[in-house]
């Protein structure tokens, strides 16, 4: 907290002057925190017209100004129109600087606003750029060099356009720096981010292209952290250690549910904007684990049954981009098929909420600052056996027959399903949200779906139950065909009949799925599940309440 005198000190004005903006007087002042201009009305004007006009002011905060320029040093990616206009400006006017700063607009879009301004004298224009700088400097959490990994392959195939057209002019406008690969395999950012990449020099890693993308880079940083700091990813107990560079994602995938539930929209500028303002969202991590073998970790959605079919045959029409999930949603939800198991679970503590109490994560989220008791850890670390000892909620097991088993460690909002799986899910809480979905008729399960896309409640449903966990086990009813330790890249296992389907042309399932985890197949179904609060931490800010309007 500021003290009194900090305060003052922070509202000090550094500079004010009168500028010509628009070709009208304007009162230009900066402090610290905000650069403001106020149109001067001229008292013969107001003589004149004999009424007074409220003169318009703006306000923008310093920690939301890109940069700022001298007009004839401006951006060469500009189109030749605006450059034409640039040059003509700049002759009319030697003494002029722009500033670039965040405009919100509709949907939780951002876009790179600017205003022009011209001086006096060249000795001030130099003042306000430089004073100016000065500030952006402060702003330690900016940053400065960055790795791009671009999937030129991901989505509609557009990763190396947008990063090109859209990315690096704003990047540029900031003074940001980057390295940029362009991946040529699959796991090729993973394997360079654990083995190669010489991080001491980045500030933040990004990633362009969907949420698998997401993932390679995810798995590359966590496990470089951990090695680096010799921890056995392979324990399904370890604690895990975070990772300290920031991950940014400029969204050119399928789906791009990690960048949408975590910005509230999937548009590549405005991601660009939150990493170069130098956002910071943490964010839970779930390991997965199948016995005491590591298989991989997962941010958004874990998903068996229902998504695990639809990913499995999405893999064979990859050729027709984002429009493959439909396709395969449609095939899965005909063929119906229900998978029998064993849940078992460890609620999360009471005072962390519940799915169903519609307290959104949001900009600022209260629950994902909770802090946890030791008390609240020693129940986390302890075992199936031994937590019935130290809390009086422990362990439940559920067996059944389920059409989904979905574990969403965010919302997992999406624009397929602007809410997401769980609308109230967390992205820093140390939770997951564990949705059972029951053996149903195909009508009922049409009508859970279906609420996914609009306002109604996706777990009013008799077949349907939700409950915010810390760790799950999920055991299928009959044992799996032993697989080899690494699985997690086995070609698809073959079909074999479908347990709850008479149709012989369904996705073929057996007595298992797969799980989807963030849109990579695992085949093993048996796993272990912990949720490691807060792993990572994103370029971004959660989803704001509401928008501010500059
Ligand atoms: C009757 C209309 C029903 C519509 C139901 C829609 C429900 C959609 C929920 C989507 C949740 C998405 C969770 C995110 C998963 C992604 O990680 C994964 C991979 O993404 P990417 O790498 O960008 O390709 N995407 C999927 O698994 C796609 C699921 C789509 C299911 C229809
Ligand atoms: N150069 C490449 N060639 C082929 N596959 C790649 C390449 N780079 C990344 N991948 C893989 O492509 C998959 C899908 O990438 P992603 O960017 O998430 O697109 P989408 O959202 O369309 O699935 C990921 O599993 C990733 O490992
Ligand atoms: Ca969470």
């Amino acid at each position: 907290m500021t003290g009194p005198a900090e305060d003052t000190k922070s509202q000090l004005t550094l500079l004010s002057s009168k500028l010509l903006h628009q070709h009208q007087a304007v009162e230009a002042a900066l402090n610290r925190h905000v650069f403001v201009w106020k149109e001067i009305e001229e008292k013969s004007q107001k003589r004149s017209s004999g009424i007074s006009k409220t003169s318009r002011s703006h306000i923008v905060q310093v920690s939301e100004i890109v940069g700022i320029h001298k007009v004839e040093d401006e951006d060469h990616t500009k189109s030749k129109w605006d450059q034409k206009k640039t040059l003509q400006f700049s002759q009319l006017f030697p003494n002029a600087f722009t500033v670039f700063y965040v405009k919100r607009t509709k949907n939780h879009r951002w876009r790179c606003n600017e205003a022009t301004f011209s001086c006096s004298s060249a000795e001030l224009c130099e003042q306000w750029i430089q004073v100016t700088r000065e500030q952006l400097s402060l702003l330690t959490n900016r940053p400065k060099r960055l790795l791009v990994y671009i999937n030129p392959f991901g989505g509609k195939r557009r990763g190396k356009r947008i990063y090109e057209e859209k990315v690096a002019p704003v990047f540029q406008q900031a003074g940001i720096s980057a390295d940029v690969i362009v991946t040529e395999r699959a796991n090729h950012a993973r394997d360079h981010l654990t083995t190669e990449a010489n991080l001491q020099q980045y500030d933040g890693v990004v990633c362009v292209g969907g949420d698998g993308m997401f993932s390679e880079i995810l798995h590359g940083l966590v496990a470089r952290t951990q090695n680096d700091n010799k921890v056995d990813q392979n324990r399904p107990d370890a604690e895990l250690k975070p990772c300290m560079l920031r991950i940014g994602i400029i969204p050119a995938g399928s789906t791009d549910c990690i960048c949408f539930a975590t910005v509230g929209t999937n548009d590549p500028v405005t991601s660009a904007l939150h990493i170069i303002i130098g956002d910071s969202q943490p964010m839970d991590v779930c390991s997965v684990h199948h016995n005491d073998v590591f298989l991989r970790y997962s941010v958004s959605l874990l998903g068996y049954g229902f998504y695990g079919d639809v990913l499995a045959d999405s893999e064979k029409k990859r050729w027709l981009g984002p429009a493959r999930y439909d396709l395969s949603g449609v095939k899965a939800f005909l063929c119906h098929n229900y998978y029998k198991g064993t849940v078992s679970f460890l609620p999360a503590e009471d005072n962390l909420g519940h799915p169903r109490d519609k307290l959104q994560c949001r900009f600022g989220c209260s629950i994902c600052q909770h802090k946890q008791s030791s008390k609240d850890k020693l129940r986390e670390t302890a075992d199936e056996e031994t937590a019935a000892e130290v809390s009086s909620s422990s362990w439940k097991v559920i067996c059944g027959k389920f059409i989904a088993i979905n574990a969403a460690n965010m919302s997992c909002a999406c624009p397929r399903s602007p809410k997401g799986l769980s609308p109230s899910a967390h992205l820093a809480d140390g939770t997951a949200d564990l949705i059972l979905v029951r053996k149903c008729s195909r009508l009922d399960f049409f009508r859970h779906l279906l609420r996914h896309t609009n306002t109604d409640d996706q777990f009013d449903h008799s077949f349907v139950e939700v409950h915010r966990v810390r760790k799950f086990h999920f055991e299928p009813l009959d044992p799996q065909p032993l697989l080899l330790e690494n699985q997690s890249e086995l070609p698809k296992k073959p079909g074999f009949c479908p347990l709850g389907s008479a149709q012989t042309t369904c996705i073929p399932s057996a007595a298992h799925s797969s799980w989807n985890c963030d849109g990579e197949i695992l085949h093993h179904a048996a796993i272990q599940v912990s949720v490691h609060r807060q792993l990572i931490r994103l370029f971004a800010r959660g989803i704001e309440e509401q928008q501010q309007r500059v």
